[in-house]
């Protein structure tokens, strides 16, 4: 793959007095190579939780490479699941749809890392990139944001809710099924206005994605994950580079996070063995209790929530991956061969 330039890095170094100088003849020698004019170009969507999660890893990096802000750009990558907002990703054409052409820019050699939402990420990517790092999990819940009422159990008889997630929508039919769930696209802001607008009776959204935009206080009601368990990853922001770019590699390694790099392991195996897509309602929780243990709660249900098969299956840390596939061939063998004709389309 073509480079750009030697393997340059710009750095506002300071020198022996403290002055901060912008000079070849302050630039630290990083890994053996010099700091010097090269910013690290950081793509990311451009809502407003992507350029969060996007100054989330800018600063991570900071802290841990103790370096300036201005040694990054963040590049905003508008994608077609942006752009398109009146059908459900389902229908036109699943995951990759948030990340194609931010991995087109990442193929390219127009930014040098991607800041995603794992649970946005399809388990299979591009030839050529990886996923080099996963940052420490926020809260995996989803919330209940309600205008008819505080919980889901105390709303109306056939209340509207409006989501545009499969899994979301058969979890809430399987709970409630008088439920009418109607499509609910965009970005948070946009789901939120059209909630105020009246066009639903509330809606589900991610906790974590509230924290990192500091509107936790939205939240009418915390759904516990036992009971309504989160999407494969949800809660957790990866980042994408090109396989082989070491500079990344290395630099991305010091915010990487253990526990979280193990559990979403073990949820994209599951993931990955259903085949999963958007088209399919999935869900999974992995976590590691204190003794050191690695359990997985994994689920998938029709898309009325009429039919469910759950397991939970544990292990070492170790066979993450195999624990994941393993819990997979579980629920899909007790769903049997019909479950996924007729809808999975
Ligand atoms: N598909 C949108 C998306 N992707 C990730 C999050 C939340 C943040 C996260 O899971 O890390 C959201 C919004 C939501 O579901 O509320």
């Amino acid at each position: 793959m073509a480079r750009r330039g030697p393997l340059r890095w710009w750095c506002a170094g300071r020198d022996e007095d403290g002055r901060t100088s912008q000079d070849d003849a302050c630039a630290r020698t990083y890994w053996g190579v010099s700091l010097s004019d090269t910013k690290i170009r950081i793509g990311t969507r451009g809502s407003q939780l992507a350029l969060a999660q996007a100054s989330e890893v800018r600063a991570r990096l900071m802290a841990a490479h103790d370096l300036p802000e201005d040694a990054f750009s963040i590049d905003v990558i508008s994608t077609s699941g942006d752009r398109i907002l009146d059908r459900p990703l389902s229908e036109v054409g699943g995951k990759g749809l948030f990340t194609k052409e931010i991995e087109a820019a990442l193929l390219d050699d127009r930014i040098d890392l991607a800041v995603h939402s794992s649970k946005d990420m399809a388990t299979g990517l591009p030839d050529g990139l990886e996923i080099s790092a996963f940052l420490p999990r926020e809260d995996v819940r989803d919330v209940f944001i309600g205008r008819a009422a505080k919980t889901i159990a105390e709303l109306p008889e056939g209340a509207t809710i409006g989501s545009a997630s499969l899994r979301r929508q058969a979890m809430l039919k399987r709970m409630r099924p008088d439920l009418d769930v109607i499509i609910f696209r965009g970005n948070v802001q946009t789901r939120l206005r059209k909630l105020e607008e009246g066009q639903a009776d509330g809606t589900l959204l991610a906790m974590a994605g509230l924290n990192r935009m500091d509107m936790q206080h939205l939240a009418t009601e915390i759904l516990d994950p036992e009971v309504f368990p989160p999407a494969p990853g949800q809660g957790a922001i990866c980042i994408e580079s090109r396989i082989g770019d070491e500079r990344v590699k290395r630099l991305v390694e010091a915010i990487s996070d253990r526990p979280t790099t193990i559990a979403l392991t073990a949820e994209r195996a599951f993931l990955a063995e259903l085949d999963g897509s958007c088209r399919t309602p999935i869900a999974a929780h992995a976590r590691i209790a204190g003794d050191g243990t690695l359990s997985l709660h994994g689920v998938i249900l029709t898309p009325d929530g009429s039919e469910m098969h759950e397991t939970r299956r544990e292990g070492v840390v170790e066979d993450a991956e195999l624990i994941g596939r393993l819990a997979g061939r579980t629920v899909l063998e007790a769903a049997g061969p019909g479950f996924f004709d007729g809808w999975a389309g």
